[in-house]
């Protein structure tokens, strides 16, 4: 089995930046505005937060904008490595972004429901340099676009980790119990997770430890 690598998102502070980094993480998550969820936080602690991460860990900025120039400008605010759009563009304008932004990393998310985010998967995979496989829902009245705490269909997000050529991130309710079977099911190049190593909100050291030793396979 390969070992993925570890993006640990819902960053608050350049102290939970520098425990993840400590822990073992490759990338961190910094969630900007959003419809709901527990992980975010203003633009100003992102571009700080990201200001202080030493390379070669990754900041991915987590959007909820769908249109390529607002993207672009909460971007610009920010000044992570990455950008994780976490809803669904409203055409499929990458080509506005990479242009923009040629040195910028872009990252998908696909919120894994039914047999149909396999061909969304596989179409978006020609746009982007990774795909991330969440639990959301975009279509409840107030969007729910990520932090749930929730596993989805892993069979599914195997189906697509097979039939795309990029690098897939899996998330959603990824713990130190499943961690294992989700690995061996899904074979993705990494993890992204937040709600189960965090304590009332806030990352739990020991929570990380026991997660990342659940990976040391
Ligand atoms: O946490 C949030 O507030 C959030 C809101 C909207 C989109 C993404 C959000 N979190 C970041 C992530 O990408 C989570 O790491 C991912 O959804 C997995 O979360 P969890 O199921 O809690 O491990």
């Amino acid at each position: 089995m390969i070992k993925p690598r570890v993006k640990i998102c819902c960053i608050s502070s350049i102290e939970e930046a520098m425990t993840a980094i400590a822990h073992g993480a490759s990338a961190l998550g910094l969630v900007g505005h959003m419809p709901s969820g527990p992980g975010i936080i203003s633009d100003a602690l992102i571009e700080q937060i990201a200001r202080k991460v030493p390379p070669p860990v990754s900041t991915f900025l987590l959007t909820s904008e769908t249109r390529p120039q607002n993207i672009i400008t909460h971007y610009k605010r920010v000044n992570t490595t990455t950008i994780q759009i976490v809803d669904a563009l409203e055409k499929r304008e990458y080509e506005a972004l990479r242009k923009e932004l040629p040195n910028v990393k872009l990252v998908q998310v696909i919120h894994v429901a039914d047999e149909s985010s396999k061909k969304e998967a596989i179409e978006i995979s020609q746009y982007v340099d990774a795909l991330l496989l969440d639990s959301g829902n975009p279509n409840l009245p107030i969007k729910e676009l990520g932090g749930t705490g929730r596993t989805h269909n892993w069979e599914i997000s195997r189906q697509i980790r097979e039939a795309i050529q990029i690098p897939l991130f899996l998330a959603g309710g990824i713990n130190k119990d499943n961690v294992k079977q989700a690995v061996q099911v899904v074979q993705p190049f990494g993890l992204d997770l937040c709600s189960s190593v965090r304590t009332d909100g806030k990352l739990d050291p020991e929570k990380l430890e026991d997660f990342f030793k659940a990976i040391d396979f």
